[in-house]
């Protein structure tokens, strides 16, 4: 194929990519499709004179299918791309002496928002760039951070990103298993197409702005400040004087890209200045003044080589997805998790399919959804879930209405290896020196089957087996005899009762439990009298320690402490604690102002306990204080303001631990 007939065969897909995704059912993933579009853009740069008639590139959007059209003041553009520093120097170089914004490009769905008379008087999506379509109503019934009103009398046009919390579209997704949404960008679309704003109402949007048009021109020339004034939530803007600073920028945000609440796919360079931007003008598709600088993608996709089923430490049976490596989030992956039969059925995923696998912030990748299924071939098979415990060979039975499968049979091989594991982790009795293969070998070997055999083994007796020395086996029992100071929380979290969660452990200690054995003394109506343990969790809480009580017996005799420990219990607030009574979250990255050196968060939490304060993890109407780290994430400020919370910088509280004798 010659260099012409290629762009024609790259404008084409375009177009079709462009319609398929705009209409909400994306045919590919974004990495996949910026590929072709750079292709595209490399070919024409090499040969000018074959640019296809019209060119994708220099159009926005797609002929979108409009339902009540209304014609934009002026374009909605797309944005010049960049991935290499090189091009963040050539575009300050473009505007010498200019100072450049640096802000995040939140990867949601832009809209412009009029008001007139101090009033909202539409919101209009981006359409085509030149219309777009009026969605007034669904906006005013589902999107955060929207004033119905701002304090200028003139015409006020206000362009930004409607972004679904990354919070928001797990909790939906987590309610509707039956129809999960792929993706927050995708969500945010699909919740603006819907008609009725009713039926949608869980599925909330938040603006962040960062454009601004007024009549007569406001004297705020700052762009930042300009829409704060105007009482909006500005995307977080960084301002820098070169190239140089603009690029520390840019990796911050990269890097706290997994703190944040939304989900984003670069930075964007804008000039800082209101009417430099605007007197930079525009090429046929994108501002002059501003840049996207680009990250690696979040979701790919890849084929779905085979599914197998995962015996867990209390025997669910969970369906692992097995990938064609595929690099995604910043790792390569080749597993991810597809949940269970409900929502592999809901997605309507097959063995053989091309799936889009989705790796962002913290979570654990899962695969979103097959993305096309017209590409399959036939060749694709069912995936079927097992009728007997891949491990035991036992029947499993069915719990709960996304029907997962559980093994029940206690001496289940499979799930003894994974609760030894369990036991040893790092939240458990934190056995460091003991990987998971060496406990599988141990179990096969007959030397493991409950925790309390960890407190048996010898060196003598680990150095029988193959490729191990001396010192391996010495560190091994090394870490095995310091997890004898477990004690209660952590030996209940190591023993792996269902429904019973880390913050169970934590609030059995709080409530003066002082050993494992009270806990199953004090019986189901002993349970459920503490503050937020309910019946269910009181009654397997029982049920599960009473038929552990000989392994109760064997950890006690081999002098492992299953007694509450003083790291169990909250910390003895010190006189005149600083943060007494107060409700804290923390955010950003935190580090002693002494030494300059990171302190990891836990680590400041439980600083900041002494002093007095209790710590949640998120901000809401019952936060007193959020105190800021570095590299802050625009969504907690949002909500502190949203919640009328004071904010603190963190050298404000250690100013004050240090004073109050906490450190
Ligand atoms: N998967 C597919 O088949 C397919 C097809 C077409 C397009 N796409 C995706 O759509 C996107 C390209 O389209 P595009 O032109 O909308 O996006 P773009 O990448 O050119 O960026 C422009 C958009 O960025 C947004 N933005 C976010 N934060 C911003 C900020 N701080 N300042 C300015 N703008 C900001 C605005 O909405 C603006 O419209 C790409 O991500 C592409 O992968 C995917
Ligand atoms: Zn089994």
């Amino acid at each position: 194929m010659n260099d012409g007939e290629r762009i024609r065969e790259l404008a084409d897909q375009i177009v079709v990519l462009r319609d398929a995704y705009y209409r909400g059912s994306p045919a590919v993933a974004d990495a996949e499709y910026d590929a072709i579009e750079d292709e595209l853009r490399g070919l024409i740069e090499a040969n000018p004179g074959l640019a296809p008639e019209p060119n994708p590139l220099e159009q926005v959007g797609a002929p979108a299918v409009l339902h009540a059209p209304i014609r934009h003041s002026r374009p909605m553009l797309s944005l010049e791309k960049a991935t290499k520093p090189e091009q963040v120097v050539a575009f300050f170089g473009r505007f010498p002496g200019q100072p450049v914004v640096v802000m995040p490009k939140l990867d949601g769905l832009s809209l412009a928002l009029v008001y007139e008379g101090g009033r909202l008087a539409r919101a209009v999506t981006r359409g085509d760039g030149t219309t777009g379509d009026d969605v007034t109503m669904l906006v005013r019934a589902l999107t955060d951070g929207i004033p119905e009103r701002v304090g200028a009398p003139g015409r006020v046009e206000v362009r930004g990103e409607a972004v679904m919390l990354r919070s928001t579209f797990a909790a939906y997704n987590v309610a509707h298993p039956d129809k999960p949404l792929i993706n927050p960008r995708n969500a945010a679309a699909g919740t603006l197409r819907a008609k009725d704003p009713a039926v949608v109402a869980e599925r909330r949007l938040r603006f962040f702005a960062f454009d601004l048009d007024t009549e007569p021109d406001s004297a705020e020339t700052d762009l930042g400040r300009a829409l704060q004034t105007l009482g909006f939530t500005a995307a977080e803007m960084r301002r820098c004087a070169d190239a140089d600073e603009a690029q520390q920028v840019i990796t911050a945000i990269e890097q706290q890209r997994n703190d944040l609440d939304y989900d984003l796919d670069g930075a964007v360079l804008r000039l800082a200045d209101r009417g430099a931007y605007a007197a930079a003008g525009t090429r046929s598709s994108s501002p002059r003044g501003a840049l996207a600088f680009k990250f690696a993608a979040e979701e790919k996709t890849t084929v779905l080589s085979d599914v197998v089923w995962d015996v867990g430490k209390t025997g669910k049976i969970a369906p692992v997805a097995w990938l064609e490596p595929v690099f995604v989030g910043g790792t390569t992956v080749t597993r991810a998790t597809l949940a269970n039969q409900e929502v592999i059925r809901a997605r309507g995923i097959m063995i053989g399919d091309t799936v889009l696998v989705r790796r962002a912030g913290d979570v654990i990748p899962f695969v979103a959804g097959v993305l096309d299924a017209s590409k399959r071939t036939g060749a694709e098979r069912e995936i079927v879930p097992p009728a007997t415990c891949p491990s035991c060979e036992q029947p499993l039975t069915e719990q709960g209405n996304s029907r997962e499968l559980f093994c029940t049979n206690v001496s289940c091989p499979a799930q003894t290896v994974r609760r030894l594991i369990h036991w040893a982790s790092r939240a458990a009795a934190d056995i460091d020196a003991i990987g998971g293969v060496w406990i599988e070998r141990l179990a096969e070997a007959g030397d493991l089957e409950h925790p309390s055999d960890f407190y048996r083994l010898t060196g003598e007796r680990l150095l029988e087996f193959d490729r191990i020395g001396e010192v391996s086996a010495a560190r091994m029992v090394e870490s095995i005899d310091a997890s004898r100071q477990v004690g209660l929380r952590r030996a209940l979290i190591g023993l792996a009762i269902p429904m019973a969660s880390e913050g169970t452990a934590a609030r059995l200690c709080r409530a003066g439990f002082g050993s494992l054995e009270e806990v199953v003394e004090a019986g189901v109506d002993g349970l459920v009298a503490v503050e937020d343990i309910g019946p269910k969790v009181a009654t397997s809480l029982v049920e599960h320690l009473t038929r552990l009580r000989p392994e109760l017996e064997r950890l006690r005799e081999r002098g492992v402490s299953l007694d509450v420990r003083e790291e169990d219990l909250p910390p003895v607030v010190a006189a005149g604690a600083p943060l007494a009574g107060k409700t804290v979250v923390v955010t950003g990255a935190i580090s002693d102002p002494r030494s300059g050196e990171k302190v990891p968060r836990p680590t400041f939490q439980r600083l900041c306990e002494k002093a007095g304060a209790t710590i949640a993890s998120s901000v809401s109407a019952s936060t007193d204080l959020l105190v800021t780290g570095a590299e802050v994430g625009a969504a907690k400020l949002a909500k502190a303001e949203k919640f009328d919370v004071e904010v603190a910088d963190q050298s404000v509280i250690w100013q004050q631990l240090i004073t109050a004798g906490v450190i």
